[in-house]
């Protein structure tokens, strides 16, 4: 496995030379790097899955300085097992290095719904990312199921059309793309037959000849069948001797009951280690990069809290409306779509206490107790929007309703805001405020950290009355043109006394030559590696759905009407309210809004 594929194993020098290649920066004068990767037959991986890697160099620069340019190698290689760090003996190196090259154990990826529109467009994709880096496993095979009529050769002419080269990584990209198309087969069957699926699995065995069979079934297709197909794999094409995994998609149903039903669906043929319930916003490198903020810098963490924080903004827009999704789109609205999943997700990492360690259950520990802390959500809090049809510039862009696959009369939200409260200690008081919305006037993701104003702030008199534009604003901007931003407030330089806003700007694309792996990238590898702390937990679940299932029903009781806002404009005006009666403004919509 390619030192590109390594995620921080341990504090320390190894991480930091292993960040200095995933960084796209040189490694460190005579750094020597290896890495090996076991997939174990046990069906727990948080104990089986252990990853060792061993880097061997020279001297430290300064023993001071941890930066990534001064990165260097520890004495002795090390293992992180269930996330602890710790030195292995001679007997398990030699034993891992024998294994990495042997002919032990395959990995067989189904993308089940092959045919569809994520498969084309994220899954192979991202696949051929991996493979391109060199971080799959030697011995793999993907397959492609579904209804469709297609062969081997036509479904490599489908996914060699969805494959891209990387901007840095046009080099034998062609090569690499027909190698990873050999790889690449097809097997057309019904989604609720077992004998299909045991024709499958037959095929599957012919691939992984006598190694030991691990096999990861990814779930690209409408909610309705999830657990037709569940039921059928498992029973018909699971692994005898390796570990099975599926990836299933949202949506994990639509309120409490519809998702604990799925749940106990599930849980007829799986266990919840099992199951890797995939939400995509985990896997943006900013959204992983928040606890790393947070948790290694000393000027953040203890900033984190309601004495400095005054209110945290949570913010997903879209420039485009739901056009061809009109009929998913309108029995979910954009409370399901997007708050309740990829929004809650990223408050919860925001909010969580520290966690014990890295490792996946301490983590979705704490994100489950925020989860569980959230004050219940009172529709007062809520607003919601529609978007209509607009004509600009001579161009006319539909309303939702203009969709054919959507109902005349629907209420469906497009757009919604809403203020959230964590009832402890740390965040008391705090508002958390949600935006998302479709058919706006820009694309964008990104979490806003107001902090409170300076008491007694000397220079009071430079800001006028408005104390608002004097405090600082952190920005962490998921996408587009990922960047961490901190606005301050410094001196224009001159012999008089005047104020700036500035912004202390990590701008991704100035600051690192290699592109952003997509977050479906991520999250392949993660289920491969057997980890688990990407993907979301059945209590977590469970908790995001106590939490808007009340108010999603009290709207669609009340048959609540969204407010209308024309397509490409900022949203309903109602949002403005909202933040007001907690005394914010929202950060993406002020006239110093930066730019990158
Ligand atoms: N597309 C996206 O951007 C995103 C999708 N998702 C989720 O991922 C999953 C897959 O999405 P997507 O690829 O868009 O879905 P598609 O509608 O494209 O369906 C995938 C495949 O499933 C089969 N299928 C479609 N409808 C039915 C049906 N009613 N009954 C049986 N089989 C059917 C079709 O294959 P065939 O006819 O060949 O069997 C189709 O190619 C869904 O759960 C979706 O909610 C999540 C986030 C984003
Ligand atoms: O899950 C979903 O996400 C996409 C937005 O994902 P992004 O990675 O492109 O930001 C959204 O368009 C879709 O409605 C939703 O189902």
């Amino acid at each position: 496995m390619a030192l590109s594929c390594m995620r921080c194993p341990a504090a320390g020098p190894a991480a930091a030379a292993v960040a200095r290649r995933g960084a796209g920066l040189p490694p460190p004068p005579s750094s020597l790097a290896l890495s090996f990767a076991r997939y174990s037959g046990r069906r727990s991986t948080a104990a089986a899955g252990w990853r060792i890697e061993a880097v061997a160099g020279k001297g430290v620069k300064d023993p001071m300085d941890t930066s990534v340019e001064n990165a260097v190698t520890p004495a002795a290689p090390s293992k992180v097992e269930n996330g602890t760090p710790s030195a292995i003996t001679l007997e398990e190196f030699e034993d891992l290095s024998a294994l990495s090259k042997s002919d032990e154990s395959s990995v067989s990826i189904t993308v089940v719904g092959a045919s569809g529109d994520l498969a084309k467009k994220k899954i192979f994709p991202a696949l051929f990312a991996l493979y391109y880096e060199d971080c799959l496993p030697k011995h793999f095979s993907i397959f492609g199921y579904a209804r469709s009529k297609m062969t081997d050769a036509e479904l490599r002419d489908m996914v060699s059309k969805t494959l891209t080269c990387r901007i840095d990584k046009r080099e034998n990209c062609s090569e690499k793309m027909e190698e990873f198309l050999k790889r690449c087969f097809y097997h057309s069957g019904q989604y609720d037959s077992e004998e299909d699926f045991a024709e499958l699995g037959k095929k599957l065995k012919q691939h992984e000849g006598s190694k030991v069979s691990n096999r990861l079934f990814y779930l690209s297709i409408p909610p309705n069948i999830f657990l037709d197909v569940v039921k059928c794999a498992s029973k018909s094409a699971s692994s005898v001797n390796g570990w099975t995994r599926v990836i299933v998609e949202k949506p994990f149903g639509r309120d409490s009951e519809s998702s604990a039903a799925l749940t106990r669906g599930l849980k007829q043929y799986l266990v919840e280690d099992q199951i890797f319930r995939i939400d995509h916003y985990l896997g943006k490198e900013l959204v992983e990069n928040l606890s790393v903020l947070r948790f290694s810098n000393l000027v953040f963490e203890p900033l984190w809290s309601r004495q400095y924080i005054r209110n945290v903004q949570l913010i997903f827009s879209e420039d485009f409306g739901t056009e061809g999704r009109g009929g998913y789109f309108d029995s979910y609205g954009i409370i399901r779509d997007i708050m309740q999943n990829h929004l809650l997700q990223i408050l919860a990492l925001f909010a969580m206490e520290t966690p014990i360690s890295l490792e996946a259950e301490d983590i979705r520990n704490e994100k489950v107790k925020v989860l569980r802390s959230m004050k219940p959500l009172q529709l007062e809090d809520v607003v919601i929007g529609q978007y209509k049809g607009h004509t600009k510039g001579g161009t006319t862009y539909p309303g939702y309703t203009d969709d054919k696959t959507v109902p005349k009369d629907s209420l469906a939200p497009t757009f919604a805001a809403a203020a959230l409260f964590i009832n402890n200690a740390r965040w008391d008081g705090v508002p958390f405020l949600m935006k998302a919305g479709k058919a706006l006037h820009t694309k964008r993701a990104e979490i806003r950290v107001q902090f409170r104003h300076v008491p007694g702030n000397l220079y009071k008199g430079c800001f006028g009355t408005d104390l608002d534009r004097a405090t600082n604003e952190l920005v962490i901007r998921v996408q587009p043109d990922e960047a961490i931003y901190l606005k301050i407030n410094n001196k224009i330089p001159g012999l008089g006394m005047r104020l700036d806003r500035s912004n202390l700007n990590l701008h991704y694309a100035a600051r690192y030559s290699k592109e952003i792996p997509d977050a479906y990238e991520r999250l392949l590898l993660d289920a491969i590696e057997g980890e688990r702390r990407l993907f979301i937990r059945s209590d977590e679940l469970d908790a995001a759905w106590e939490l808007f299932t009340p108010l999603l029903k009290e709207l669609e009781q009340k048959r609540t009407a969204p407010e209308l806002y024309p397509y490409g404009s900022r949203g309903p005006v109602g949002a403005h309210y909202l933040a007001a009666k907690y005394n914010v403004r929202w950060g993406d919509l002020s006239s110093e809004h930066y730019k990158a």
